[in-house]
């Protein structure tokens, strides 16, 4: 696929970012491109919102998997681009438009001209969330697909162009998402001594919790807690009643994970006692670690070679990944793609440098017909 072709289907996807579960106009483009190439190797099975793509091999000894997740975020785009999101308060800023993009190429060549393996390409619904990797690894399709090795590609704003990393073992974090909602007891703003303020209680968690980080988790360990929205009350005068965190919480095991949670609980209780209030937890979708398959990267970063690519070893990252689940079942590895951006993943102005897309597909199609 050439370059004018890479760019036209990345901003195709990039003006209709969808949420998780929600990718409905993204599956049909996805099944409109399927549909066009060469049908003699391929067959296609929709999945929720996802699609499977089995590409038949010319001798083969096993199947290879390749996945590539589907969702946008919620968040407003702010790069100005001419292909700018269409959907308001949508944004494809973790790059998964650059990640389909690329499985789109490999898809075409493979169609062409299939690799001695059997392929199946995996495009992921929900990675931001609810999580699509752990439901579509239990599904009727992957029984018949289920892939021998498996792995995935996120473009890394960090890196140049033509740089890869990726490390044997841990490279992503465990996650659990973090939803607290607290209940007190609202009144006039000049008599806070009848209220129960939950602002300032939900403002007292979010310091708490960085204390959890600092002062409980082993300093040669990890973890982070962010709380990324917070909401409460309804006007300047009044108390607020009510008010709701929500979060994250990043750790490197699934033992810190554990830990974090009881110190939270802790935490939370003691609000309880001293604020007169009830807080309830959710912790929503949680993700398993990325853990790397040793030789499969080994063998990886030997294919980056052969294609001129620069390969680096990459530090274990917090960010998660539902590709996670993929991995606990089936060997194989996730790797950053270099895009030189200036903006960063989950950041309105995010804009992936596209000569990455070469990079990408060159090497996503070597590492199908290699792996
Ligand atoms: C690569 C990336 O950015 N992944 C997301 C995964 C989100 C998991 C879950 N919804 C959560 O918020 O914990 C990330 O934020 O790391």
């Amino acid at each position: 696929m050439n370059t004018e072709q890479l760019t036209k289907i990345r901003r195709d996807l990039h003006q209709i970012p969808e949420l998780g579960f929600k990718e409905v106009k993204t599956q049909k483009y996805l099944l409109d491109f399927i549909q066009q190439l060469p049908q003699e190797y391929v067959t296609f099975e929709t999945w929720k919102t996802g699609v499977f793509v089995h590409v038949a091999g010319q001798n083969p000894k096993k199947t290879v998997g390749y996945r590539a997740d589907m969702d946008g975020l919620p968040l407003t785009e702010t790069t100005g681009l001419p292909f700018s999101s269409t959907h308001e308060g949508q944004m494809h800023a973790c790059g998964h438009d650059f990640h389909m993009t690329i499985a789109l190429a490999a898809l075409e060549a493979l169609a062409h001209q299939p690799a001695d393996n059997h392929v199946v390409f995996l495009f992921q619904p929900a990675e931001e969330g609810p999580g699509g990797a752990e439901p579509m690894l239990a599904s009727d399709v992957m029984k018949n697909w289920k892939p021998d090795v498996v792995f995935a590609l996120h473009v890394a704003p960090d890196l140049p162009v033509g740089t890869v990393s990726s490390r044997p073992g841990l490279l992503f974090a465990n996650t659990s998402e973090l939803f607290i909602d607290l209940v007190g007891k609202g009144g006039h703003a000049a008599y806070p001594h009848h209220t129960k303020d939950m602002v300032v209680a939900a403002s007292s968690l979010v310091t708490q919790f960085q204390q959890i980080v600092a002062r409980r988790v082993d300093p040669l360990d990890s973890a982070v807690i962010t709380i990324g929205k917070i909401t409460g009350g309804t006007v300047q005068n009044i108390i607020a009643e009510q008010a709701r965190l929500e979060g994250t919480i990043r750790t490197m095991s699934p033992q810190a994970m554990i830990e974090v949670k009881k110190e939270i609980e802790k935490v939370v209780r003691g609000m309880e006692i001293s604020n007169d209030c009830k807080v309830s937890i959710d912790y929503g979708s949680n993700y398993y670690q990325v853990e790397n398959d040793e030789n499969l990267v080994r063998h990886f970063s030997q294919i980056t070679e052969k294609l001129n690519i620069d390969y680096r070893e990459a530090n274990p990252a917090m960010t998660g990944e539902d590709f996670g689940y993929m991995l606990k079942e089936i060997p194989g590895f996730m790797f950053w793609l270099g895009v030189n951006s200036k903006a960063g993943l989950h950041q309105s102005q995010l804009s992936p440098d596209e000569e990455a897309l070469d990079v990408g597909s060159k090497l996503v199609i070597q590492g199908l017909k290699d792996l």
